[in-house]
């Protein structure tokens, strides 16, 4: 017997893990709803990405005016109140925006919190909806450090709404969003203090690289302070104290708990509708099926190796629009995933690491590059920055990272050849708008 369900889909949050399929779904044909307690377009345009490289213009900007002192003169000032009013402005049309391109492709929105009554039904204030598939795609919240006065810290969400900026920052954390934070509060004149858990920054990146990050920052004035062991925080006479290490102490005016991000998994009904997870998210195999069989999960929430991030999401939630449209029967095959911090100078990186390249030196070939080698990156006067390019003995490129101020457009514009295993003949069919990024990034490839 077949039962009639309200729709086919309904994904349970409005984030990247389920509008980017949601979308297409619906416009082709399938009833769909997207069920959304906050703004819609979930973290990244709310409160991630957009926003926050909005905050980073200025930086860049200011950067670049301070290695052409001569050629233009004068300092970059950032105006602090005016940059957060800006980026309001940026990123206040992007849930309209969205919902609106949803509701046009067919996509019934239902705001408000929903929870799994059982494996087909959501509960949304007191009304239920029934669907032949749920998608749970309810992201990440930031992790908050349990220690005495947790609640005097704050999170990256609260930090992008500060309409003045503190004199003196704390930033517990050496992750993606600390040192994200450290240098656009440090080049809009805030002492930053960051307290790093152990003794190095950004685990997942190339560590060489991440060295020179935070020699750059030192250098600029972030103090960073190794192996904290914070333990506590607590309020002064003048402000906050950040106690750590062996009865240290450090004053500020604002905290910010950057320790990493956890998943939405609490009531949500999972345990109702029988779904595992785990501290790192929902448990899915390799079609984003939980072990319910018609639940799934997209984006963030996931407990998976690839990384937390908007391009991963976006593409797990156009693969199950694909699974569910009929259009693959097949396993999700992710792509090589590429990232970036973004510090100025940013890092990024894509496919096969150079770390894990030199453990096997015959079977790769590794390729190192100055950027102030590079006539085009003289142009703006950079001199600090590297790339490290991987090829296989048949010079196909499995993987590319890059320091310096425009690595992402770098590493961006190598990923096909990654991606596509381009062969020599292949990777000449390109020719490239001259003077760019992409010309100067190919024309090492090659
Ligand atoms: C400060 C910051 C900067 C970032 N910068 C970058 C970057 O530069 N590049 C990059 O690739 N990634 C970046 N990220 C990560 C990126 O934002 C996430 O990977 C992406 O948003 C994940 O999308 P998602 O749909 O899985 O989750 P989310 O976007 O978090 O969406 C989940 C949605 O579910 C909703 N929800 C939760 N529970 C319920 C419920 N019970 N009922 C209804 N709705 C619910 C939430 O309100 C939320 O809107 C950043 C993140 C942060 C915090
Ligand atoms: N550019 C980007 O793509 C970007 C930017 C920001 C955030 N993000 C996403 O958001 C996620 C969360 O960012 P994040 O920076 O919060 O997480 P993260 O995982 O990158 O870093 C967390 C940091 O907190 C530290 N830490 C953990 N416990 C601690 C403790 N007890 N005391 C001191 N330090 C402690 C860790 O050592 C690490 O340095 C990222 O993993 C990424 O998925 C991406």
């Amino acid at each position: 017997m077949v039962k009639n369900f309200d729709f086919d889909v309904i994904y349970l949050g409005g984030g990247h893990g389920s509008f980017d399929g949601a979308g297409p779904l619906a416009a082709s044909g399938k009833k769909v709803a997207v069920i959304e307690s906050g703004l819609w377009g979930g973290t990244c345009p709310n409160r991630g990405c957009n926003a926050k490289i909005t905050l980073d213009e200025p930086v860049v900007l200011q950067r670049e005016i301070e290695r052409m002192q001569g050629i233009v003169n004068g300092q970059v000032k950032i105006n602090w109140s005016e940059l957060v009013a800006h980026k309001q402005e940026v990123i206040q049309k992007l849930p309209d925006q969205i919902s609106g391109k949803l509701a046009a492709a067919g996509v019934k929105l239902i705001q408000g919190t929903g929870q799994l009554q059982d494996r087909h039904t959501i509960e949304v204030d007191g009304q239920q909806y029934t669907a032949e598939k749920i998608v749970i795609a309810t992201g990440l919240r930031p992790n908050r450090l349990n220690v005495p006065g947790r609640e005097l810290a704050h999170d990256s969400d609260d930090f992008m709404k500060l309409t003045e900026l503190p004199a003196r920052l704390a930033i517990i954390g050496s992750g993606y969003i600390s040192l994200e934070f450290a240098t656009m509060a440090n080049a809009a004149g805030s002492q930053v203090t960051v307290f790093m858990h152990h003794d190095t920054a950004l685990r997942s990146f190339y560590q060489p690289f991440v060295k020179q990050v935070l020699r750059d920052l030192e250098k600029r004035g972030v103090i960073f302070v190794k192996n904290a062991a914070v333990q506590a925080f607590v309020p002064t006479s003048n402000g906050l104290a950040v106690k750590f290490g062996k009865n240290q102490s450090k004053e500020v005016d604002w905290i910010l708990d950057a320790t990493g991000r956890i998943p939405n998994v609490e009531h949500l009904g999972l345990d109702a509708a029988g779904v595992k997870y785990t501290k790192k998210g929902i448990t899915v195999d390799g079609f984003l099926r939980t072990n319910i069989d018609n639940i799934y999960a997209a984006g963030d929430v996931i407990d998976k190796i690839q990384p937390k991030l908007t391009p991963t999401a976006t593409f797990e939630s156009y693969y199950l629009y694909q699974l569910f449209s009929g259009q693959t029967t097949q396993p999700i095959s992710y792509p090589a995933i590429p990232s970036t911090v973004y510090t100025s100078p940013r890092i990024a990186r894509v496919g096969l690491s150079p770390t894990a390249a030199e453990q096997d030196t015959e079977k790769f070939e590794i390729v190192h590059n100055q950027i102030a080698a590079d006539w085009y990156r003289q142009v703006d006067r950079q001199s600090a920055g590297e790339s490290i390019l991987v090829f296989d003995r048949q010079h196909h490129l499995l993987g590319a990272t890059e320091f310096s101020e425009q690595a992402e457009d770098a590493i961006n514009t190598l990923l096909p050849a990654i991606v596509f295993h381009y062969d020599q003949q292949q990777m000449w069919q390109l020719a490239h708008i001259f003077p760019s990024i992409s010309a100067s990034a190919w024309h090492k490839i090659r």
